[in-house]
């Protein structure tokens, strides 16, 4: 049979082309992670194999010392895997690997908050007015324009943790790296926290890693949630979240959400209750 030429017949239907599969940015492939600490041996991590594409909001959630935070600090640099190996995908040599933002407040109290957002900016030879600019717009962004000048000291707790993502976004990194960003806030700051990270990510559309102990908030903010093992850590499960974005906690009324919410917490019950065991 003769090959037909689509591109000739225009009575013939094309079929429709493929969605490019967005690249892989993030590869994790059979990370473990030992601690030896005096001569005894903690296994914080095991078998784990991740890939994060380019733009995806994962979220990681399990019980308490699964070694959620071992990965993100893996994924950091700030540890090595004890074995497999991890793969960031550099699109551009002149944008940081990552920029991370932790529980605590991680900003540097001598320094106003314009020069805390452009740090990262600076130290990578953005001259200073390129850098000031665009701290300025990320200040602007988490609604902090007025705060600009000011000191940590003169700021509250939530406002500390938007100059922290402020300066994240600044950096332009090519993953954002989050460690429970908003545990630490009270209920009503956490609530505007999310819906503006949320806003943020929308005109960004960063690649995103974010660890928290809330199913709430997973669902919320996540395009896949990755359910962990009680300790030592390994993936249990992925879940899948498909509402469409933009989205803010009107989200959080719909049965669909809590449908979500349920069945995450089905899947996390049990770890929960191992992990309580070995603890106790
Ligand atoms: N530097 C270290 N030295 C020794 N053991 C460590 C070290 N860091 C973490 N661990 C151990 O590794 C395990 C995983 O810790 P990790 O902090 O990654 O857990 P997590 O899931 O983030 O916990 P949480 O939800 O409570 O923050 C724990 O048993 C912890 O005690």
């Amino acid at each position: 049979m003769a090959a037909t030429d689509l591109n000739s017949d225009p009575g013939i239907q094309r079929p429709a082309p493929e969605p490019p599969k967005p690249e892989a940015k993030i590869t994790v492939r059979n990370v473990a992670k030992v601690f030896a600490s005096g001569n005894r041996l903690t296994s914080a991590l095991t078998e784990t194999n991740l890939t994060v594409r380019d733009g995806e909001f994962v979220v990681i959630v399990g019980p308490s010392g699964c070694g959620k935070t071992t990965l993100l600090r893996i994924l950091a640099g700030l540890e090595s895997p004890s074995s497999g190996e991890v793969k960031i995908a550099a699109s551009d040599q002149n944008r940081p690997l990552h920029s991370m933002v932790f529980q605590e407040r991680s900003i540097f109290p001598w320094m106003s908050v314009i020069d805390n957002v452009a740090y990262g900016l600076k130290i990578r030879g953005v001259d200073r007015r390129t850098a000031l600019a665009k701290a300025e717009e990320f200040i602007g962004k988490v609604g902090l324009a007025k705060f600009a000048r000011a000191y940590p000291h003169e700021l509250s707790g939530g406002m500390k943790q938007r100059v922290s993502i402020a300066r994240a976004f600044a950096n332009d990194p090519e993953v954002l790296l989050m460690d429970e960003p908003f545990a630490a806030l009270d209920e009503q700051t956490k609530l505007l926290m999310q819906e503006e990270l949320l806003r943020i990510w929308d005109e960004n559309k960063k690649t995103v890693v974010y660890v928290t102990h809330s199913l709430q908030e997973a669902v919320l903010l996540g395009d896949r949630i990755i359910v962990f093992s009680a300790h030592p850590g390994r993936i249990k499960a992925e879940v899948t979240v498909d509402f469409p974005r933009p989205r803010s906690h009107k989200l959080a009324t719909t049965p669909e959400f809590s449908k979500l919410t349920s069945d995450l917490w089905e899947l996390l019950k049990d770890e929960v209750i191992k992990a309580s065991r070995i603890e106790s």
